[in-house]
């Protein structure tokens, strides 16, 4: 543009020069005017119409999206080509590996095949240098090495036929005998006494004439150490010591002696014991059942113990430990049959034994041990104004306030039957009062923890002659006063 704007600007003169030098002629002014004139005639306007327009947008349109497909088209061959190359020299350098691996193998299995036929070699070697030298170890045996060839081979197939024999035969070989050495010092130490020297005989000696026996009829006539079945069959300590006592009072001892039982062969037990058992224990009375019938009893209610020396569950209330007062009390509020919990944990709870229980709500826990409890209390002497002093005969502890008054409800519907008194200590009731029936004298209380302590540190109460104790919720009773 420039260059343009310079050639104008320098006019026909130097125009006419330029093209003399361009061409190596010079044109004529006019010419050049000529030519300017028809370079500088602007350009012919062409009508174009809107179809046309359309047509050739249309057009280059469609130019422009062919020239981008081919393209694409190429960037896609040049991709896949990239792609195709790339896997054909992944797959030479995969096939370049397996023949390195296959050449590894087969050096390995050459080098192998080596050691192998060394090895076969060396053993070869060993047993024909272990045959030459039994070869010439078992003619040297049999003294054949200095024989002729005929006689060494007649002496040898003799010696042949007689292994053969001993083996096949079993010909008797003759071992050397060891002495073992206990054989072998039995003479050394060879005591050569007298009978007469042994001074334990005892001729003369008084001490030795009464040999000392064991006090077999010592205490109960058994010895110890010794199978007291077999003891028992001997022994009759029992009857000699009831015939004395007969001959010295003149009593009737008839009734001690007991008649001895003949013991039933196996045969008779198990036809005895298959009658017994025919019966389900819901149509046994109670003094028949068996042990079998008892853990039955307890599968089928359920009741899992630990333990020694449990004492059978009460299958109904009458058969189980509870004073008539109570039973009274139980079948008033209509308590027909004792429920699991209640069937073994009241005839333990009854011996006063130390008890844990377990079982689900609403399953009867509390009567559990609110009978026993009062069955304990019925025994003891009732508190008059002295025994009052020294606070409850027994306590039932629980983590919360509504558990004890319905523990309370639950111990009060039996107490009247006993004439037991009770009061429960809890927050939320006049602290006054509950110090004053404590003060009266009580021989249950209910409480928890908290207002218990709360009630020994104020001297409302004490606890000098509580023996029974009750943790109802233990777990929590003891989380609550942590
Ligand atoms: N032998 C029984 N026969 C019929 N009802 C019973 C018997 N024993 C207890 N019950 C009743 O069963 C209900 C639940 O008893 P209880 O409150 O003692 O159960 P629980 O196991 O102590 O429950 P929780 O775990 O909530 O304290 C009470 O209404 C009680 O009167």
């Amino acid at each position: 543009m420039a260059e343009e704007a310079k050639r104008r600007s320098d006019g026909p003169e130097a125009d006419a020069k330029r093209q003399k030098s361009d061409k190596g002629e010079v044109m004529s002014l006019e010419q050049v005017l000529a030519k300017r004139k028809e370079e500088n005639k602007a350009p012919k306007m062409k009508f174009v119409s809107k179809n046309d327009r359309e047509k050739h947008a249309q057009k280059e349109a469609d130019k422009q999206k062919a020239d981008q497909k081919k393209k694409a088209e190429e960037a896609s061959k040049r991709r896949k080509d990239f792609l195709l190359q790339e896997e054909i020299e992944r797959e030479r350098e995969r096939q370049r590996e397996r023949e390195e691996r296959e050449r590894e193998r087969k050096r390995r299995e050459e080098e192998r095949q080596r050691e192998r036929e060394e090895r076969e070699k060396e053993r070869l070697k060993q047993r024909e240098e272990k045959e030459g030298l039994m070869q010439t170890s078992s003619l040297a045996e049999m003294n054949l090495l200095k024989l002729p060839d005929q006689e060494r081979r007649e002496r040898q197939a003799e010696k042949e036929l007689e292994l053969i024999k001993r083996h096949y035969l079993g010909m008797k070989e003759n071992k050397k005998k060891m002495q073992k050495p206990s054989e072998k010092f039995r003479n050394i130490f060879n005591f050569e006494w007298n009978a007469d020297d042994d001074t334990m005989r005892g001729d003369n000696n008084p001490l030795y004439t009464k040999r000392l026996e064991p006090q077999l009829l010592f205490g109960r006539g058994y010895r110890a150490g010794i199978d007291v079945r077999e003891q028992r069959k001997n022994n009759s300590f029992y009857e000699e010591l009831i015939a004395k006592r007969a001959e010295y009072s003149g009593e009737d001892v008839s009734a001690f002696v007991q008649p001895s039982k003949e013991p039933l062969s196996f045969k008779q037990r198990d036809i005895e014991d298959k009658d017994i058992n025919k019966t389900h224990w819901t149509e046994k009375p109670v003094d028949d059942m068996t042990t079998r019938d008892w853990r039955i009893f307890r599968e089928d209610f359920q009741i899992f113990i630990r333990g020694g020396r449990v004492p059978v569950p009460m299958r109904v209330w009458s058969e189980g430990p509870l004073p008539w007062e109570l039973l009274e009390a139980v079948n008033k509020v209509g308590y027909a049959r004792p429920t699991p919990i209640q069937m073994q944990a009241i005839p333990i709870a009854c011996q006063c034994r130390d008890l844990i229980a377990v079982a689900e709500t609403g399953s009867g826990k509390t009567a559990a041990y609110v009978l026993p409890m009062l069955s304990y209390v019925k025994k003891l002497p009732k508190l008059d104004d002295t025994s009052a002093q020294d606070g409850p005969y027994a306590i039932i502890l629980a983590p919360s306030r509504e558990l004890v008054i319905q523990i309370e409800e639950e111990a009060r519907k039996f107490a009247a039957f006993c004439d037991c008194r009770m009061v429960s200590v809890v927050g939320g009731r006049d602290a006054e009062a509950q110090a004053f029936t404590l003060r009266q004298g009580v021989e249950m209380c209910m409480a928890t923890p908290g207002r218990l302590c709360d009630s020994l540190d104020k001297r409302h109460t004490v606890l000098n002659q509580c023996t029974y104790v009750v943790i109802d919720e233990a777990l929590k009773a003891a989380g609550a006063e942590s």
